[in-house]
């Protein structure tokens, strides 16, 4: 079975004279966590964007081995098509249904998984009403994975801003993903929220999960992380462990003024 999920070489991408992303390689292996941080504007969203279809890359690969052991190339496919194939993301801002249910909101999850026709879903055929019986029971598993099974009833818009981040990260995993992107997970949150993320976080990878994020929170990146990757004006500058990239003086001119540590 393939040690490695994901697989990005030379990955490019230019907006008309700027060069966003530079040749950059990056690998997620199976159950790892794995953060990309970077300085503001080093092309972190830019590198997410292109690995989930939003952008297509000027140059480069993006492969995915997934759980079930198939093997995609991602680039030049639409963002659907990408969760299809096993890759689910959150973004920097929050987008759920405000108007629907908790649960409401991981079954529309869940639809990239369903086989179920248009005239079934009408007529209620017992292979339609089997399958959404699977996808109520799957999502109902996954809202306690986050820890939101007793706000299923409940409106997304009353949720807690961390409860609305989780129930971002229900949806995300709700469409069975070989590896999960979060887009600055922590943003926006107080140190109790942050802390509640991080044992989520721990939680879904030890459910089997990769995990691939983008985060400014240096404490959470440094508690989390397997391995890092750092990015400076579109290059990947250092790749290691978060005791090697603390360490390291390249990493700490592209952050000077930040405080690593923190
Ligand atoms: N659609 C776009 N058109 C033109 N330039 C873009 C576009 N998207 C990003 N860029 C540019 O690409 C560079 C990288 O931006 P990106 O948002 O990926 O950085 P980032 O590391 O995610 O920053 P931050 O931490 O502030 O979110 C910036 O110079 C940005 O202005």
């Amino acid at each position: 079975m393939n040690d490695t999920i994901l697989k990005v070489s030379g990955l490019s991408m230019h907006f008309g004279g700027i060069q966003a992303l530079k040749q950059l390689d990056l690998e997620v292996k199976r159950g790892e966590i794995v953060a990309l941080i970077g300085p503001n504007g080093a092309g972190k969203t830019t590198f997410f964007n292109c690995v989930t279809g939003i952008y297509n890359p000027t140059e480069g690969d993006v492969i995915l081995h997934t759980l079930q052991g198939t093997t995609s190339r991602l680039n030049g496919l639409k963002p659907n098509k990408v969760t299809e194939k096993g890759m689910a993301r959150t973004f920097q801002n929050i987008r759920l249904f405000q108007n629907m249910t908790v649960l409401e909101n991981v079954m529309i999850g869940r639809h990239c998984r369903t086989h179920s026709f248009i005239l079934g879903a009408i007529l209620r055929t017992p292979s339609n009403r089997k399958e959404e019986q699977e996808i109520v029971e799957r999502s109902y598993e996954i809202l306690e994975l986050v820890g939101l099974a007793d706000e299923v009833d409940n409106f997304a818009r009353n949720l807690s801003y961390g409860a609305q981040r989780r129930l971002e990260i229900a949806r995300a995993l709700a469409t069975d993903p070989s590896l999960l992107l979060l887009d600055e997970p922590a943003a926006g949150m107080n140190p109790q929220e942050t802390q509640e993320l991080v044992q989520l976080i721990l939680r879904i990878r030890d459910q089997g999960y990769s995990i691939l994020l983008i985060e400014h929170d240096m404490k959470l990146v440094m508690t989390l992380s397997n391995r890092i990757y750092v990015m400076d004006y579109g290059k990947k500058i250092a790749q290691g462990t978060p005791e090697e990239i603390q360490s390291n003086p390249v990493v700490i001119k592209a952050y000077l003024g930040e405080d690593l540590d923190a």
